[in-house]
Formats: C-alpha cells, structure tokens, sequence
C-alpha cells in the first residue's frame, strides 16, 4: 500500500493538538504550529504515546528533583509513529516508514566526554523531551533527529513501540545490576517500571522472584505477565526489617539483587533489608531529595547500593527482545484514549482507583 504524503495527513488531519503543563499546575490540549524538519530530522505523525509517571509528576508536582516546569511544557516521551517528511540530509528513512522516538538527544560532540564514551545519558547538554524546558512528543507531529529514530520491525504495533521506552529504562538497570541466570532477585514496585522490569528479568531467567507492591491488582497483573512470579503485599506502616524478613521467607532466600521500582524510602529499606551479604539494591525509582538510609547495615553486609539514571543503547536490544518474542509488552497497555481525549486519559492515569496500569494516547 502506498504511502500517505504528508499533504494527505495534513488534509485528512490538519491540527497539531499537543498536551501541555505549566506551573499552574494546568494541563491543557493546545494547538501548535506544524514544525518544519530539519535537513537531518523527519517529521514524524506520531501514532501512540505512553504516559509515565513522569508526566503525572511534571503536571501535579511541577518538578522532578532539579528538573522544574518553568513554563508552557509539552508533556510525552513514550512515543511511537511514522514518517511523513524528511529532511533534505535524511538518509535512513523514508515517508511510510514506522518508527520509534528515543526522546533524548544528547549533544554528539566529541568533546564530550559522556557523549564520546557512549555514556550518552549523561550528557549535560541533553534534550530530554517533556523534561523542562523542552517539549514533549504528546502531540500529532513532531519532528525528530533521524539519528534517534529506530525502525520498527512489522511485527511490532506503534503501542508496543511506545512501551519500548519503559523497557529501555528496565534493560538499563538490569544490564549494569550485572543480573544473571539463577539470580534471586527482588522487584520493589509493579508499576509500569516494576512490571517490564520482570518481564526482562524472567527472559533474562532471574530465579526465583519476588515483587512486591501496596497494590493487590498490581501484584495481579505481575503473575498473569509471569505465573513463576512470588508476590509480597506490602501493608501500610510494616516496619522495613520486619518486610524485609518476609521478602526472604517468600524469595526462600536472601537476594543477591533488590532492583528498586517505587523510589519510596521506606521500599527502599525492605530492599535492603532483603539483601544478602554482598548482595545489591539497584534504584531505578526516584523519589524525595533526601532520603535516610540504614548505613551501617549496608556498611557490615557489603550491600551496593547503585542508581539508574535513563539509558543509553537499549532501544535496538529492545526491538531484537520484542519482536523475537523474548519479552511481550503488550498486556500492560489497559487504557487508551484520542488524543483529543488527552487530559481525561491523564486523568485515569492519575487515579490509583482507576486500576491503570498504562494509559496510551493513540492517533490513527
Ligand atoms: N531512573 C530512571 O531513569 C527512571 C525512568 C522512568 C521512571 N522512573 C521512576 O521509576 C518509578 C516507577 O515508575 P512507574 O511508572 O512504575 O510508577 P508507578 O507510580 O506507576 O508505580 C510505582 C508502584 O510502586 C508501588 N509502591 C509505592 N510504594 C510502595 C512501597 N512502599 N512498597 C512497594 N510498592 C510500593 C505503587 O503501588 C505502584 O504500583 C517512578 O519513581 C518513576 O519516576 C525512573
Ligand atoms: O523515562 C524517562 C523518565 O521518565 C525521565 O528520565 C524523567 O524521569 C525525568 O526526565
Ligand atoms: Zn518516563
Ligand atoms: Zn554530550
């Protein structure tokens, strides 16, 4: 089938609707301008969109640690969709063609260091979509650098395309946590992140598992994702050693790894806690600015405790894990809205009651 040019897209859907913030706290759909792509950027009709938490926060919290919303923020990084222009120096891609958006593009110099070490997350000069000051990829079109789109393989929906974003942050983690077959490993938190992080753990053949949240129904969905999976409902107000006792009864062991999914101080203690001598708490959850931390228990057990920053790499060994039917993403899709519907889709996805796991916006 050919092609829409971009003349037919705009025709059939001429307003840029986009999802904004500001420090109001006002989450509003406007209506920006078309953009113009660069020589080496394509215009990209973005096809589905995850929200993360991250958005949640930008828009209740208006900062994210030191990331804070200044001004007009479009919100979205959790973004899939297709071609429908090209720059003139575009050289990989074509109009028609499916594609996933790593939203973070750092600068690429050689003079610096992260950038020139393939520690690209670190770069100081980053343009993170959605995180202030920048604009997100919530909106019908966007223009993209070529050099941060990836193909997406025909077996692939633009949803499962969007989740690679949550999976990249887990395959980050699991990759630098130094996980490995038989690993007995603890899962903090079933959250989007939480739950891709066992589904890349278990193919990974982690053994056995724990994961833990407050919520039932998300412990739920983590054993329909992954029956072999051991849950531990976290009550309210359990103190962290004695938690942490029953993560090892329930794991049957102390762990060697805690991958931390919730950010929460008190999760990340249980995690801890959990630990065996020589053992890891690797944090990929962020939470409060300053946090207390049992030191001396982590001092006379060895206990890393080790972060997780972004990624940097990971969307191709995504798409390789995805499409070779390693790792299926699409059960955590539970809602779905139009973009026209974009503030009442924050809405659900800002409202434990509402049973979300992720909320997508979709644009056919
Ligand atoms: N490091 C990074 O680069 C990076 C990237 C993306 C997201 N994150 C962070 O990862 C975390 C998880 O993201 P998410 O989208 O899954 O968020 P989420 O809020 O949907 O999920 C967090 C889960 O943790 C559970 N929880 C809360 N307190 C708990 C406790 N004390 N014990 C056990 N479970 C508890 C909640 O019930 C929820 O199910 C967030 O902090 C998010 O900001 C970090
Ligand atoms: O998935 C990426 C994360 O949401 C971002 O790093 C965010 O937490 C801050 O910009
Ligand atoms: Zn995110
Ligand atoms: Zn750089």
């Amino acid at each position: 089938m050919a092609s829409a040019t971009v003349t037919e897209v705009l025709q059939r859907k001429p307003k840029n609707f986009a999802i904004q913030t500001n420090p109001a706290h006002d989450l509003h759909l406007i209506e920006a301008d078309v953009p113009e792509p660069g020589p080496s950027e394509c215009l990209v009709h973005v096809r589905a969109t995850g929200i993360c938490g991250s958005d949640v926060h930008f828009w209740k919290h208006g900062a994210i640690g030191p990331m804070v919303v200044c001004g007009e923020n479009g919100l979205g990084h959790e973004s899939a969709g297709v071609v429908i222009k090209t720059g003139k120096d575009v050289t990989r891609f074509k109009v028609g063609d499916r594609v996933a958006l790593e939203c973070g593009i750092p600068c690429s110099k050689a003079t610096c260091y992260y950038c020139r070490t393939g520690q690209y997350n670190a770069c100081p000069d980053v343009v993170f979509f959605s995180t202030p000051p920048y604009h997100g990829t919530l909106r019908r079109y966007h223009a993209h650098p070529e050099a941060w789109l990836h193909h997406l393989p025909d077996n692939l929906s633009y949803e499962e395309g969007s989740l690679l974003e949550p999976l990249s942050v887990a395959l980050a983690g699991i990759d630098r946590s130094g996980l490995r077959m038989g690993t007995p490993l603890v899962i903090c938190g079933a959250g989007p992140i939480g739950l891709v992080t066992l589904l890349a753990a278990h193919a990974a053949g982690a053994a056995p598992i724990v994961i833990t949240d407050l919520d039932e129904n998300r412990l739920a969905k983590a054993k329909s994702l992954v029956p072999r999976v051991r849950s531990v409902l976290v009550g309210r107000g359990v103190e962290s050693a004695d938690l942490g006792k029953k993560i090892v009864d329930t794991l049957g062991e102390e762990a060697r790894l805690v991958i931390e999914c919730t950010g929460v101080e008190s999760s990340i203690h249980a995690g801890i806690y959990a630990s065996a001598f020589g053992g890891a708490v690797f944090v990929i959850g962020v939470g409060k600015d300053f946090q207390n931390i049992p030191f001396m228990h982590l001092s006379s057990k060895e206990i890393d405790l080790r972060f997780q920053y972004r990624y940097h790499d990971t969307y191709p060994k995504a798409i390789s894990l995805v499409t070779e039917g390693l790792i299926d993403l699409k059960p955590l899709v539970t809602h779905r809205f139009k973009l026209e519907e974009g503030v009442e889709a924050f809405g659900v996805a800002s409202n434990p009651a509402a049973r979300a796991i992720k909320v997508q916006i979709i644009d056919e």
